[in-house]
């Protein structure tokens, strides 16, 4: 019988199926982080439970950490206390973690891939909804709730219901300034915050074929913000490139045994889909949100739309936006490239090739964060940092950072941020702060002019 992607995965891990009930699912890797894992390790204390596989457990700081001399005291008492207390719980558990200023430190869904860790076919999870950015590379990943993170330490598996599956298709080339966040953006400004509720979503097609692993997991990471379980994208070659001889990666003849399940993963030709899309790549333009949810987004050269709306209304009075005006030349004071959604080198490479040369506007405050120390080092080893110094950036030291208001970094109220992260909802950033989601480009763009520019005129 044909099957998809998805099915693929989820078969291979699927330990028992109740007689119409859930199903049970082996859990290949489980990441934590300091701000979902403290109940789950409680609630094991709590029942005198060991953790079952301690050795497939891997933590990291992130959420709360300083992106400013990390290797000072932390200055933030609840901050300071979340990140202890991860240390003694892996400590006392024998987990590995990469804490603040440990060379492999980072976002958990950007230092994971880097590492090697993350690969086809893996069934992942993390107490936290962007674990979707690991389906870049085929494998079943995503979001659990700390009562799930409690279930996976005491058993290694989870109890689930199999989501429906969906495809969403982009074929054709995507324009010059056109960069994967602007196509994810696209696509929930489309079909909306829910088109995903319930589905595991497979992004097919040239676009996604022609995409970079870096392209693949800013796709997949917001696939929570359509409301889907996960997102998947098939291993091919460029995925193989990515994974090969990084730390964790397989080697020798296990790469080999491998290699020969990944390529037998793709979704087979007759296989069917519960829900199926299609978009075609010349109608996707740069894009930026308006409003306060991620599927509020215009193309840079659009308007905000005019119907009578009360959530749009709602969402236009906190952002003191008009309907059916256009974004061209606000000014803007904030700027946010980072985020496990864009902080990766591919990245830092597209800010930088548009600031070269250039001085960032006095207006802007601009943060450029790298989501993990091997990031920051490769900024730094392809001269990407003098390029940001000379144009009068500052180049932060890694963590979830001005992406949501749990650390030193956030967004005053009332003013805008141009931000490369993946959520804008009111007060995320900060009280009262207000955020539009973009892509590096456009944000680099922004940090540059101090205003909102239509970057599609602005491109050499
Ligand atoms: C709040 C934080 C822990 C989180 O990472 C949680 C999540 O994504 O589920 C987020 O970005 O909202
Ligand atoms: S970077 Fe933002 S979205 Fe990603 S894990 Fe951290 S807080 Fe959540």
């Amino acid at each position: 019988m044909s099957k998809t992607l998805f099915d693929k995965v989820w078969d291979a891990h699927v330990v028992h199926t109740i007689e119409d009930g859930p199903q049970i699912l082996y859990i290949d890797k489980h990441l934590i982080h300091e701000v979902t894992s403290p109940q789950a390790f409680n609630e094991l204390e709590k029942r005198g439970l060991p953790i079952f596989r301690p050795q497939q457990v891997l933590a990291t700081a992130d959420h709360n950490t300083p992106t400013k001399d990390q290797h000072l005291p932390i200055k933030d008492e609840l901050s300071r206390k979340q990140l202890s207390q991860l240390s003694e719980n892996c400590e006392k558990h024998g987990i590995q973690l990469y804490e603040l200023g440990h060379k492999y430190n980072g976002i958990v869904h950007v230092m994971a891939p880097e590492l090697g860790i993350t690969q086809p076919g893996m069934s992942i999870v993390c107490g936290d909804s962007h674990t979707s950015t690991h389906g870049a590379f085929g494998s079943i990943a995503f979001g659990i709730g700390t009562s799930q993170v409690a279930q996976v330490f005491a058993s290694q598996c989870l109890l689930l219901t199999k989501p429906k599956s969906m495809r969403i298709k982009v074929n054709g080339k995507l324009k010059k300034g056109v960069l994967p966040k602007d196509v994810i953006l696209y696509i929930i400004s489309q079909i909306g915050t829910n088109a995903g509720t319930g589905y595991f979503c497979e992004y097919a097609g040239d676009v996604f074929e022609n995409m970079s692993m870096e392209g693949r997991m800013t796709v997949c990471n917001m696939s929570i913000e359509m409301g889907a379980r996960g997102g998947i994208i098939a291993p091919d070659e460029t995925t193989f490139d990515y994974v090969k001889g990084r730390k964790f990666a397989p080697k020798g003849q296990e790469w080999e045994n491998q290699l020969d399940n990944w390529k037998s993963l793709p979704t087979d030709s007759d296989a069917k889909f519960d829900k199926e899309y299609t978009f075609d790549a010349e109608d996707i333009e740069p894009m930026i949100t308006f409003g306060t949810n991620p599927g509020m987004g215009i193309k840079i050269n659009g308007f905000i739309p005019d119907q009578n709306d009360s959530s749009l209304e709602k969402s236009l009075k906190y952002m003191d936006f008009k309907k059916g005006e256009s974004l061209i030349h606000k000014p803007i004071n904030y700027v946010f490239i980072g985020s496990c959604t864009n902080s990766r080198i591919e990245d830092f490479r597209v800010a930088a090739e548009y600031i070269k040369g250039k001085k960032k506007a006095k207006n802007v405050t601009a943060w450029l964060v790298p989501g993990s120390r091997q990031v920051e080092q490769q900024i730094e080893a392809e001269g990407l940092k003098t390029i940001f110094t000379e144009a009068g950036f500052e180049l932060r030291q890694p963590g979830c950072s001005a992406c949501l208001a749990m650390n030193d970094d956030k967004i005053p109220a009332g003013e805008y941020c141009v931000s490369t992260s993946n959520r804008n909802f009111e007060g995320r950033q900060g009280q009262g702060s207000r955020t539009l989601l973009a892509s590096p480009l456009l944000a680099a763009a922004t940090a540059i002019e101090g205003k909102i520019i239509d970057i599609t005129t602005h491109l050499n």
